[in-house]
């Protein structure tokens, strides 16, 4: 199933167990604005080559749009119409005064170099700067972008609208960009993890981790995962993947990726097939990587007890039906991954003081909203009786429900 259709399928079911109107469910379900831009540049060697770009924006009923920019070779329009309304009711899961959106660029950022890089985002922001701003719509990284592509936008941006740090989040520091965002998403997905597992009595240190993904997301975790005493056996990204039944050696591994940008040739483990690890044995599966990557021909064969969801829509709902007969407990990617946009917030809140955090303020502050967001899912789930997922599809999309009827939707 895409993912547009899996999005709207959970925000469906989510509308149908809060009983909305038929019609507020139609207007929460269509974005606010879809953008296509045709992005053209000069290769190094001379060639013109154009890639498409998107920034779909979802929802603004709760503040501006947020969500990241994804550069990688699958961005399709309906993939970033999935993710924009994810961040919507993600931003709202987390109480963050936000709506949603999100942005990519069909191509491989591999591929590139990267005065390349450089040229493509600023041509992009060229493009779309008049329909993003600090109290419209405030980009991020994603998948395949990073602080220094925020950089880019954040100049781009600021010749046409004068200097603007608030622009963009995960920026560089030396740019105002917040302590502690880069580690963000990783690090909330580790308090989301503790907060999942206390439920069942059990905590990080010990329990078996399997990681699909070693980008930002999976490599801070990996790394928080490993400080609280919890034993990654086995990890990949799209250059293998590395196995070891008695942990793999974090510390190392993280020098290797430093030093080499990826796994390939790591020596702490025994190598194996990538498409194995989603069904590795283990007690926790992290997807940190890809969307819809747990379908129906892989779900039933998952060893897992817990799946947490550091990925957006990395289960399909085919999948999450499979992994809900046989007992797997699924954190969901709008509650799991929320620590990075969290952070965004705090960031934006800095630029807009002019005062900056230190990164255990950060931190403290990161932890609280995660706790209290996972109080407030099981709060939904024990109204409504359902599963973790439509505990935090419900608890989102009602927030936003309230908001619009709140602005007076239909005059
Ligand atoms: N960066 C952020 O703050 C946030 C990211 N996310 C989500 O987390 C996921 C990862 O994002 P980032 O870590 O930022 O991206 P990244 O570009 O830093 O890293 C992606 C990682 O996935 C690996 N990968 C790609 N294809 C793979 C495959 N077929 N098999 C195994 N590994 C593969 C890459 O090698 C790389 O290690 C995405 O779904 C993204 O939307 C969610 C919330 C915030
Ligand atoms: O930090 C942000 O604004 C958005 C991060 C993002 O794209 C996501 O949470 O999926």
């Amino acid at each position: 199933m895409n993912a547009l259709a899996a999005t709207n399928r959970n925000f469906r079911h989510a509308a149908r167990i809060l009983g909305l109107d038929s019609k507020l469910e139609k207007s929460l379900l269509i974005p606010f604005r879809e953008i296509k831009v045709e992005c053209t540049i000069p290769k190094d060697d001379g060639t013109l080559v154009s890639y498409v770009g998107f920034r779909v924006q979802h929802d603004n009923a709760r503040g501006p749009m947020k969500g990241g920019i994804r550069y990688h070779p699958e961005v399709d329009p309906d993939e970033v119409n999935a993710l924009a309304q994810l961040m919507t009711w993600k931003t709202a899961v987390a109480d963050i005064p936000y709506g949603g959106a999100k942005g990519g660029i069909g191509c491989n950022p591999r591929d590139l170099s990267v005065s390349e890089l450089e040229r493509l985002t600023r041509v992009f922001t060229q493009k779309i700067h008049d329909l993003i701003g600090i109290h419209r719509d405030v980009p991020a990284p994603d998948m395949g972008t990073n602080a220094q592509t925020m950089a880019w936008i954040l100049d781009e941006y600021s010749k046409f609208h004068g200097h603007s740090p608030a622009v963009v989040t995960g920026k560089p520091i030396d740019l105002g960009g917040s302590l502690g965002r880069e580690a963000a998403t990783g690090l909330g997905v580790v308090f989301a993890t503790e907060a999942v597992l206390a439920e069942y009595g059990k905590s990080i240190a010990d329990i078996k981790f399997a990681i699909q993904g070693f980008g930002n997301v999976g490599s801070w975790a990996t790394k928080f995962i490993h400080d609280r005493g919890g034993k990654v056996i086995a990890i990949s990204d799209i250059t293998g993947a590395v196995k070891n039944p008695n942990g793999i050696d974090i510390p190392a591994l993280l020098k290797h990726k430093e030093d080499t940008k990826s796994l390939k040739g790591f020596q702490g483990g025994d190598i194996m097939d990538p498409n194995d690890l989603l069904v590795h044995e283990c007690d926790v599966l992290i997807p940190c990587a890809l969307g819809g990557v747990l379908n129906r021909e892989n779900a039933p064969d998952v060893k897992a007890k817990f799946v947490i969801e550091a990925a957006n829509h990395p289960t399909d709902p085919e999948a999450d039906e499979i992994l809900s007969k046989k007992g797997v407990v699924v954190l969901p990617d709008i509650y799991a991954n929320a620590g990075g946009v969290t952070v965004s917030y705090f960031e934006w809140v800095q630029n807009i003081q002019g005062f900056m955090w230190e990164e255990k303020k950060v931190n403290c502050e990161l932890k609280r909203y995660m706790t209290r967001a996972f109080h407030d899912i099981k709060a939904m789930c024990k109204i409504h009786d359902c599963n973790l997922r439509m505990g935090a599809f419900t608890l989102g999309v009602n927030r936003v429900a309230r908001a619009t009827l709140l602005r007076g939707w239909e005059a």
